[in-house]
């Protein structure tokens, strides 16, 4: 026995499942045997205090789970931190334990009612002493971990738990005796799993599989060389065993069926405080301030899910509702996260999220010198595709040339300041760039009240559905391109070789002529097979009107390749009657512009196909700059790049014939863009129809 160790039990005589408060309840209420329950516990009781002095609380009437002392509190040298339970059902359970450690000389620090922490089950000491590992995600909040930090003063490591079935720390994670740790990897996010490798080196961890960890293995009991657990693999036997533990099984499915083991029964109440070990409290918190349709555009769930997926926690303050339909609502949110790298991650994908204002204290865009041409600072602030605003001497700017995955650069010019989006291999010596993500903001126009996706007659309801109707998307897109021909605006199609495989050549070709379409981006092969068509009626070599390979006809886009080149370009091609009908050459004859950016699989390339990428990436931009629309039309490879260098508010249309494709690119977050899986060749047949329906010309809105 070490008698120095001290743990505290409760009897289970009011033991019983009657609620669910976590997965393992699921299904057991009122199935647990109060008298094999009382057998077990038995068994364990008489295991622990061959090892250690076993104090017992009185068990109660109405708190069946008050059996699992581990939630007690947690406790180091004299002080405890009481539990603030997160479920009612066990709220009842405070009073009891509060006046168990008060009766046994303990200073009781408790926390404020609305923080919940539920003691040794979600915070465990390092066993040398060092540090207190501290979970959060289900029970437990982590702001209270800087209270932990104070009142204890000892170090905490926050562990952001990700698996509803580990919700207590102590079900997933157990520091034994001489720094060995057992547990599963798997019940943790990324950055918590770093945390622990760089404080456990590897020969120190032991890592419980799947099958062991839902057997409670890591529920464990340790005094000295004993580790008390429910079940243990004969492999996870063996490593322990080979590390230099005594494992003692004892069977425990009773309390399994109400998500507890052995430690969870347990509570030791003899922690040696360390000298030389302080407090070090690295959770950082702000409170941001969110404004908009919170509820009806779900923006508040998705700031708090990209809190919580982002390591964070949250407390919702000051939640105002607006109360007319179109009026908006703020809610003051304090975040917490574990370190300012994970809070600059949070806040940049709720700077994103457009609905963000950060408080005033956050104070100016921090800015940092390009000290190499074409290369950012580290930690550059990287932009998204909504209108964007910084805050330069207190005053905020708005950028110029919005586009996602870029830097914002900011120079002083005869004009004042200037900041633009910047692709960073245009980034030059003499500018700053953004860094953090401080006196940054989002401008975003306040989504309709109106949920996203339920508008069928909203043009551009974001989403792609397969099962919506195309000829709804169709009519939506007609009237819109009839809207934006009308008043002298600017619609650019990005299309791939498959418009014209599909028979879409001919539907292109008329949407060219008719003045719906102001700009053409594509690729070789698109030029190539229309042309090909053009001149030789074939596409891939296969007849058009048959539909069926023609001989020799796999050479037939090499001919019109080489012809074209003989011919210096396109436009010259047309000019000198060779293309006398198709998309290149209702382009050339309409003076609508056209990129055509090449690409490793090109054959030829036609003289006018742009095989310098940056030259090319430039002519898209320029190409898209001012659109007011722009269809992708089966073209994965050119749609992407054109979503990359187009900000939000340009309505987008991406026609696929896969859904996944459809997805990446209407999942752009803002409501301007929409997808529909099809067949581009019936997309267009489609559309030119329903234009040519449009007769009467719109009288402007
Ligand atoms: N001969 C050549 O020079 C040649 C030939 C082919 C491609 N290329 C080049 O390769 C690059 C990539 O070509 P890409 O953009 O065609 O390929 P891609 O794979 O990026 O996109 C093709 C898209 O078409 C979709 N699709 C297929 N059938 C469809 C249908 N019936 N209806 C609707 N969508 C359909 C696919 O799902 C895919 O998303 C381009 O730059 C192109 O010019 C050159
Ligand atoms: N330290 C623990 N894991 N305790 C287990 C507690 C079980 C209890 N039914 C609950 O859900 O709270």
């Amino acid at each position: 026995m070490t008698a120095s160790t001290h743990i505290l039990m409760c009897p289970p005589h009011h033991y019983d499942v009657d609620y669910v408060i976590n997965p393992w309840m699921e299904g057991n209420i009122h199935r647990s045997s109060r008298d094999r329950a009382e057998t077990q516990w038995e068994r364990l009781h008489k295991i622990l205090k061959d090892h250690a002095v076993v104090d017992l609380v009185e068990p109660q009437k109405g708190v069946p789970d008050m059996v699992f002392t581990a939630n007690a509190g947690l406790v180091l040298g004299d002080n405890v931190v009481l539990s603030r339970f997160y479920h009612p059902e066990r709220q009842g359970e405070e009073p009891h334990f509060k006046k168990w450690f008060e009766d046994n000389g303990f200073t009781v620090y408790e926390l404020p009612k609305d923080l919940p922490f539920e003691g040794a089950g979600d915070a465990l000491l390092d066993r040398e002493g060092r540090w207190l590992w501290a979970g959060y995600g289900f029970r437990s909040e982590l702001d209270s971990h800087p209270y932990l930090a104070k009142w204890l003063d000892i170090e905490v490591i926050s562990l952001q738990l990700v698996d509803s079935r580990f919700y207590h720390l102590d079900t997933c994670f157990c520091p034994l005796s001489n720094g060995y740790l057992l547990y599963y990897p798997p019940a943790f996010d990324f950055y918590s799993n770093r945390l622990i490798e760089m404080r456990v080196p590897p020969e120190k961890r032991i890592v419980v599989n799947d099958d062991d960890a839902g057997n409670f293995a890591c529920n464990a009991v340790n005094v000295g060389d004993v580790v008390v657990m429910n079940q243990v693999s004969d492999d996870l036997s063996r490593r322990l065993t080979e590390a230099g533990f005594q494992v003692i099984q004892t069977p425990l499915s009773e309390f399994l069926k109400a998500g507890g083991a052995a430690k969870c029964l347990t509570l030791r109440t003899t922690e040696p405080v360390m000298p030389n070990v302080h407090a070090v409290d690295s959770v950082v918190s702000t409170t941001i301030t969110l404004k908009g349709h919170l509820l009806d555009a779900g923006i508040i769930n998705r700031a708090l899910d990209l809190v919580v997926e982002g390591g964070g926690s949250f407390q919702v303050r000051n939640f105002n509702l607006g109360e007319q339909r179109q009026s908006t609502s703020t809610a003051d949110v304090h975040i917490s996260a574990p370190s300012n790298d994970m809070m600059e991650e949070i806040l940049a994908q709720l700077i994103e999220l457009g609905a963000v204002s950060l408080p005033d204290d956050q104070g100016d865009a921090q800015l940092e010198p390009v000290s190499q041409a074409g290369v950012a600072p580290d930690d550059f602030y990287v932009t998204t595709i909504y209108p964007t605003e910084i805050r330069i001497n207190g005053e905020w700017i708005r950028v110029g040339k919005q586009r996602m995955d870029g830097a914002i650069a900011v120079k002083e010019t005869p004009d004042g300041i200037v900041a633009e989006c910047k692709i960073l291999r245009d980034l030059e010596t003499h500018e700053k760039v953004v860094v953090g993500v401080s006196g940054i903001r989002t401008v975003r126009k306040p989504e309709s009240r109106e949920k996203r996706g339920t508008q069928e007659f909203g043009f551009m309801s974001a989403g792609v559905s397969s099962e919506r109707r195309v000829e709804l998307v169709v009519e939506q897109v007609a009237w819109e391109l009839r809207r934006i021909r009308d008043r002298g605006g600017k619609v650019v199609i990005t299309a791939g070789p498959v418009v014209i495989h599909t028979g879409g050549a001919e539907h292109l070709s008329w949407l060219i002529r008719e003045g719906y379409v102001q700009g053409l981006l594509g690729g070789n092969a698109i030029a190539v097979h229309d042309m090909e068509q053009s001149c030789l009626g074939t596409s891939l070599g296969v007849d058009m009107k048959r539909g069926v390979a023609v001989r020799g006809g796999h050479r037939h886009h090499l001919n019109v390749i080489n012809t074209i080149r003989r011919h210096g370009s396109i436009a010259q091609a047309v000019e000198a009657g060779v293309v006398t009908h198709g998309v290149m050459y209702e382009c050339v004859k309409n003076d609508v512009p056209f990129v055509l950016a090449g690409s490793i699989r090109d054959d030829g390339p036609l003289p006018d196909t742009e095989m310098d990428l940056i030259r090319a990436q430039e002519r898209y931009a320029e190409l898209v700059r001012g659109s007011d629309m722009i269809l992708m039309l089966s073209t994965m490879l050119h749609s992407i790049g054109v979503g990359n260098m187009t900000p939000s508010g340009v309505k987008m249309v991406c026609v696929d014939i896969n859904p996944a494709v459809v997805t990446k690119l209407s999942d752009r977050g803002s409501v301007e863009s929409t997808g529909v899986v099809t067949d581009v060749g019936l997309f267009l047949s489609l559309l030119v129809k329903q234009l040519a329906q449009l007769t009467s010309p719109l009288v402007n809105a």
